[in-house]
């Protein structure tokens, strides 16, 4: 399986996250790419290739103009204003308020925010840019033939929705891809979120879609991020419904359970005869990560990439999270090879 990987992701090399009260040094760091593509090289996966650059279309195919303007401008925005730190939001648009997009950079900040543990720094929207195009050449290279391709992609998109960043997201990688394939000529795709966390951004954009079929595991949001989104009783809307599951586990699920949601999710893929299916392949599901709850081990990885495998449609990965940074690139690489199997 060929990767596609950009340097450019050192451009978002953020110094803080606002977590537990205290700024720390973000989860969702350079060194998570760098252990994946290393592992990737050091297991012949495939060949690196670097990403085509595209323009702005496919990305407003997802967003709005106003958020990637945002997104653009945020940063000398916040600058020029003589702010000292990182651009981190404070002030949303809460409850019984106003949603409008304030002047004020403190005000747009928050308005496009779904949290204060992203900040916005120098060179993030260069490596948000690059994230996107790494997504997209490793689309194309699947509606080009491919079996399957790994965008290696960082930073990750899941959780952006069409006017809102957040859990380290800002475009969402995924969607973009998924839309790309409907835009070529694919008539459905589906979009299965293997992240420990719940793909609220994806959700959100295709909710009311029926072209496209989201489905997500994660870990309860009623004591996980991102904690608003994400439960079972969420299956779509308008054209939508039926269009989006969303399997909810809790804390210590080990990949016993966890497969039993993965076979439920590839019948209703079966089902729903897709051209495509894109996979945002977060590893938080790992027992050592960091900021997760589930138990997966190494191995489980293999038997994951293989029963995706089993699919048999044209795959599209996306890399999303997954923070214990020493063992992220033989989890994903297991992924990878597991699926590989098959070919
Ligand atoms: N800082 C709150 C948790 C952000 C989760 C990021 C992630 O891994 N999403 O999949
Ligand atoms: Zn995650």
């Amino acid at each position: 399986m060929k990767t596609v990987y950009s340097p450019l992701h050192h451009r978002r090399t953020a110094t803080s996250e606002l977590d537990g009260g205290v700024l720390i040094e973000p989860h969702e760091r350079p060194s998570r790419a760098e252990t994946i593509l290393q592992r990737v090289r050091d297991q012949s996966l495939g060949e690196i290739v670097a990403p085509v650059n595209f323009d702005l279309a496919p990305i407003l195919r997802v967003h709005t103009l106003e958020y990637v303007s945002f997104l653009e401008h945020c940063w000398s925005e916040w600058a020029a204003a003589g702010k000292p730190g990182e651009a981190i939001p404070q002030f949303w648009p809460a409850r019984g308020m106003r949603q409008r997009v304030p002047k004020d950079i403190d005000g747009r900040l928050g308005y496009y925010a779904l949290g204060a543990d992203t900040s916005i720094t120098d060179g993030t929207w260069e490596a948000a840019r690059a994230s996107v195009d790494v997504a997209l050449t490793a689309q194309r290279l699947v509606a080009d033939g491919e079996r399957a391709a790994f965008a290696l992609c960082r930073p990750p998109g899941h959780h952006a929705a069409a006017d809102l960043f957040g859990g380290y997201c800002f475009f969402n990688n995924a969607a973009i891809a998924a839309q790309a394939f409907l835009d070529q000529g694919a008539k459905r795709v589906a979009i299965l979120d293997v992240d420990f966390h719940h793909g609220n951004g994806t959700q959100s954009i295709f909710y009311r879609r029926n072209d496209v079929l989201t489905i997500s595991l994660h870990g309860d949001p009623d004591l996980v991020f991102p904690h608003f989104l994400g439960f079972e009783d969420e299956i779509g809307e308008g054209d939508g419904e039926g269009s989006n599951l969303n399997l909810v586990y809790p804390p210590g699920t080990p990949f016993s359970e966890w497969r039993q949601g993965l076979e439920t999710a590839c019948k209703r893929i079966a089902d729903f005869r897709p051209d495509a299916l894109v996979v945002p392949l977060g590893v938080d599901t790992f027992e050592g990560d960091p900021i997760s709850f589930f138990k997966l081990t190494s191995e489980d990885y293999l038997a994951m990439g293989e029963r995706l495998g089993r699919m048999g449609l044209p795959t599209l990965f996306t890399m999303e999270g997954g923070y214990d940074v020493e063992a992220i690139g033989v989890n994903v690489a297991n992924v990878l090879t597991g699926f590989d199997q098959l070919a």
